[in-house]
């Protein structure tokens, strides 16, 4: 099976815009030609996708998702939550274990792996929890788990509260060569507060989260990975005084790297218009200067990617009110656009900065052989149109999930076409 997207316009290796037309051939990027003619593939099985004025590139790479199976099916199943990344043009997802039952045995891992190969539309690569139904008591048996297939250990959702805990499942991991991801957050500074400390709180008479609960597992878990020498992965950095140690930490060549959501860039909690739980996330938004200084640390490579945190919620839950509802919002349908617009549309970053952070930085991060469009790369890529302008509706999403604070964002820089391993897996209408 062939396919060849013609006329696409492609970032070449010094950020120019150039036109190329792209041979995939069983599932690889077999070549990228600057003439069609030149080429000779004459056989009845190439099909063909002009991408006249499209942007191609390497499919989108999102390393910290919720797909919600098992357990939370009415939230999530694999299929949607696959088919809510495809539209939002990522070609692999890599999906958190805070199912239920947890992600925490070969058994369930390789449950995810077949629902997700049934669902045949983007690659999901799992991770397993840390810690035995993620309570933070026991580990999980690491060596069975990468056995299974997964590709770090995280007890996203929770913060891992014990140090030692910590400690053991680094050395473990480190032992196995795998990473260790994860949520920081120590739970006796939280007590149960919906937002950020901050003016919203104050206004609304909500506890605040503070800016130490995220920071202080940070520094901790840093010199915890200088002592085992694991690879530390933040998960979803979102304050000023995680950055300034994760900026440390990589000066003196410890093993750390560190992700950020779209929102934490885009909105801080002034920006919340009220009692609405679709701006509920765990991390909360913060003050605007923890916003600058997540996009100061993007761009200077201190923070190293950028991914969804895909959280969806249904609507009956999210109707609970800020104090109730569960944490987090849906990213796969708006990321790409909402930063394209907020950021490159605008001037402050270069188109080939956002996708790179997107696909080649997270493949480098965690080692996948995808997020480059060269020859021999696996075939997996987007075909976004920069022009396309429209609002953003939640009742068009694939995912089940509504929950997003974006609902009615003029965003320009849809993706029109998903392709994984040499196959449209979504496209426009
Ligand atoms: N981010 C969130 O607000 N929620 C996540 C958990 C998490 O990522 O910590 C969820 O599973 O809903
Ligand atoms: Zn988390
Ligand atoms: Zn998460």
């Amino acid at each position: 099976m062939q396919l060849i997207i013609s006329n696409a316009s492609v970032l070449d290796s010094n950020g120019e815009l150039v036109r190329r037309h792209i041979i995939l051939q069983d599932g690889i990027i077999q070549s990228i030609e600057e003439d069609l003619v030149a080429f000779s593939g004459n056989d009845a099985e190439v099909t063909s996708i002009d991408a006249a004025g499209k942007l191609v590139t390497p499919g989108f790479i999102d390393m910290h998702v919720h797909l919600r199976e098992p357990g939370f099916e009415h939230k999530e199943t694999i299929e949607s939550g696959s088919r809510s990344a495809a539209k939002g043009g990522f070609t692999t997802i890599a999906c958190m274990p805070n199912t239920r039952p947890v992600m925490d045995t070969p058994e369930i891992v390789n449950l995810v792996k077949e629902k997700a190969e049934a669902a045949g539309l983007v690659n999901v690569l799992p991770y397993a929890a840390i810690t035995k139904s993620e309570l933070g008591r026991e580990l999980t048996n690491f060596a069975a788990l990468k056995e299974a297939g997964v590709i770090g250990f995280t007890d996203d959702g929770v913060g891992v509260q014990s140090a030692q805990m910590m400690k053991d499942a680094m050395a473990l991991a480190h032992s196995l060569d795998m990473p260790v991801i994860a949520h920081c957050e120590d739970n006796s500074l939280v007590v149960g507060a919906p937002v950020a400390e901050g003016e919203f709180a104050k206004r609304h008479g909500l506890k605040g989260i503070p800016n130490e609960s995220e920071a202080i597992h940070v520094g901790r878990d840093i010199l915890l990975a200088e002592a085992t020498g694991v690879h530390y992965h933040v998960c979803h950095v979102s304050t000023e005084q995680s950055i300034r140690l994760i900026r440390l930490a990589k000066s003196i060549g410890i093993h750390v790297t560190a992700e950020v959501c779209p929102h934490h860039l885009v909105l801080s909690e002034e920006d919340i218009p009220g009692l609405d739980a679709n701006w509920k996330m765990n991390p909360p938004l913060r003050s605007k200067r923890d916003v600058q200084a997540c996009i100061e640390a993007l761009e200077d490579g201190t923070i190293d990617i950028i991914v969804t945190d895909h959280a969806p919620h249904s609507v009956e839950e999210k109707a609970k009110g800020m104090e109730l509802a569960p944490f987090g919002i849906v990213g796969f349908e708006t990321a790409f656009p909402l930063l394209y617009t907020e950021f490159v549309a605008k001037g402050r970053w270069s188109l080939p900065m956002l996708i790179q952070r997107m696909t080649a930085d997270p493949a480098r991060v965690f080692g996948l052989s995808s997020g480059q469009l060269v020859p021999g790369a696996p075939a997996d890529l987007t075909i976004v149109d920069l022009e396309k302008e429209q609002a953003v509706d939640p009742e068009t999403f694939a995912s089940k999930g509504r929950n997003t604070p974006f609902t009615g964002w003029k965003l320009k820089g849809w993706p029109v076409a998903t392709i994984v391993r040499g196959n449209v897996v979504w496209s426009e209408q």
